[in-house]
């Protein structure tokens, strides 16, 4: 779970992390530092210079009234629950194993059979029967056959791994245990204990036993289990299908950023983010300010989920809220109380659809996946929620006075270490983070426990 402790004076690195190291009173918040606070010239892989003196930071700004904003944890609560009704409605499908990886099975794997289902040779040697020496009997039993004659006492047969073992056997002799005689009598060279290198029957497990529960996610190792436990074919749930709608004229597709233009970094993080998260995402749709396409894409669209990014401001082309009024959508959260990201909406479109509006800024857009398209996606694939995991800050991070904060962290032995450059305009913290810490209000002292959620790519993997 844990990342090795980088030396503490491992500059290179620690400049390549942009950890914290001296968190100002005022200036945690990020918004006030996006000028790039602590960027060094000459850092591995930095950009060219940043001003090396922080601009002077200021008080994270007053929350904007947003009567309807939901509390953090609801917001959460309520995505879970939009999951839950998706998932009613989705019908499980068979499919051979090669096709399920990747796929939460529908139902629990129960075992089809015994495991092992039969008593079975863990060693090659020779099955004995009784305290030897013992006379070896002329055939052997190989691994694929079927029952062998029952082992008489003070006999003993070749015996190979994974064949079954003769009735009345009483131990498994390895072949380098065991030296036969002049006489061809076979004597052991160790001493023998009573059913040693036998694997009994069902010692892995009984027919009819729940070997994982539904929504486990079918891994390669899931296939192997599943094979061995006599399956040919899954039950699993097809991935939900999530639609990306990246809205923005200003957004450029290649090159670098000119004239007022930026570049989209939305079009390319959601879809990897969203299969991580479990979902198929066939296309992203650049839609720039139009309301008009905007309204179209959503009416047509028929994946489960659909995604917007940047729109949900209330500026003179932020067309999320209108649209959606239009298309009669019911708002299951519109606003929440955490920052960065605060404008992100949970929207239901019609039956077995919803829309997740994320802010165009990319921190809070990832805010957003994580507070609403995870949750969602989660319980929509009858995944369980992993364990709550806290970790104690290794520096003491401002909160906000009345809403969550959500800022990047990194792994380092058992602490979590806030990072720089967690302005919601900003990706170069959440870059370089294992997860992101849950700031509750009112802020975490150095040493006391935080929340974190994974990314794909951290902790858990
Ligand atoms: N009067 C107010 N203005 C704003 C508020 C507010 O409460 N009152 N909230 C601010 C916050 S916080 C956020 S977050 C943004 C949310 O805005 P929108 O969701 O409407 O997003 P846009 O205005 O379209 O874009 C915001 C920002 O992000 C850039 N952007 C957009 N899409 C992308 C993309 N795909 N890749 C990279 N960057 C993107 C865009 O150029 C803007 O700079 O609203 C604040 N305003
Ligand atoms: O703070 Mo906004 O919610 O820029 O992210």
């Amino acid at each position: 779970m844990s990342r090795p402790d980088t030396h503490a004076d491992d500059l290179d690195v620690e400049e390549v992390l942009a950890l914290v190291r001296n968190p100002r009173s005022t200036g945690e918040a990020g918004e006030a530092r996006e000028a790039g606070d602590g960027a060094r010239a000459g850092a591995p892989g930095a950009q060219p210079a940043a001003p090396a003196t922080p601009t002077t930071p200021s008080a994270p700004s007053a929350p904007t009234p947003h009567h309807h904003a939901t509390p953090w944890p609801q917001a959460r609560a309520i995505a879970t629950r939009a999951g839950r009704t998706l998932a009613a409605r989705r019908t499980p499908r068979s499919v051979p194993l090669d096709h399920a990886l990747g796929l939460p099975l529908a139902a629990p794997l129960t075992a089809l059979t015994d495991l092992p289902s039969f008593d079975t040779s863990a060693m090659d040697g020779w099955a004995v029967a009784g305290p030897g020496p013992w006379a070896v009997r002329e055939d052997g039993v190989l691994a694929g056959q079927t029952a062998s004659e029952r082992l008489a006492d003070g006999t003993a047969v070749r015996i190979a791994t994974g064949a079954r073992i003769p009735l009345d056997t009483t131990a498994v002799l390895r072949s380098e245990h065991g030296r036969t005689d002049g006489n061809g009598r076979l004597h052991a060279t160790k001493d023998v204990q009573h059913g040693q290198d036998i694997r009994p029957r069902a010692q892995e497990c009984r027919a009819g036993e729940v070997l994982l529960p539904e929504g486990a996610v079918v891994t390669a190792a899931v296939l192997g289990l599943a094979a061995a436990a006599g399956y040919d074919t899954l039950a699993v749930t097809a991935r939900p299908r999530a639609e990306v709608l990246v809205l923005g004229d200003e957004l450029l597709t290649k090159g670098r950023p000119h004239d007022g233009l930026i570049r989209d970094a939305l079009g390319p993080m959601l879809p990897p983010w969203l299969r991580a998260l479990g979902a198929e995402v066939p296309v992203v749709r650049r839609l720039g300010d139009d309301a008009e396409a905007l309204y179209r894409a959503i009416s047509a669209s028929e994946a489960d989920l659909i995604v917007t990014t940047g729109g949900t401001a209330a500026g003179p082309v932020d067309h999320v809220h209108p649209i959606l009024a239009r298309i009669g959508a019911e708002l299951l959260v519109d606003g929440v109380k955490v920052r960065p990201g605060h404008p992100m909406l949970l929207a239901r479109i019609k039956e077995g659809q919803h829309l997740v509006g994320l802010p165009g800024n990319p921190l809070a857009a990832v805010s957003g996946l994580l507070t609403l398209a995870e949750p969602l996606l989660r319980s929509l694939a009858a995944r369980p929620a992993s364990e709550p995991y806290a970790l104690p800050l290794k520096e003491a991070v401002q909160g906000h006075p009345s809403d969550t904060r959500l800022i990047p962290v990194a792994v380092r032995g058992e602490r979590a270490v806030p990072l720089h450059y967690n302005g919601p305009a900003m990706l170069r913290g959440v870059a370089v983070a294992d997860a992101l810490a849950v700031v509750v209000p009112g802020g975490v002292r150095a040493g006391e426990d935080v929340e974190l959620l994974e990314l794909p790519w951290g902790l858990g993997g």
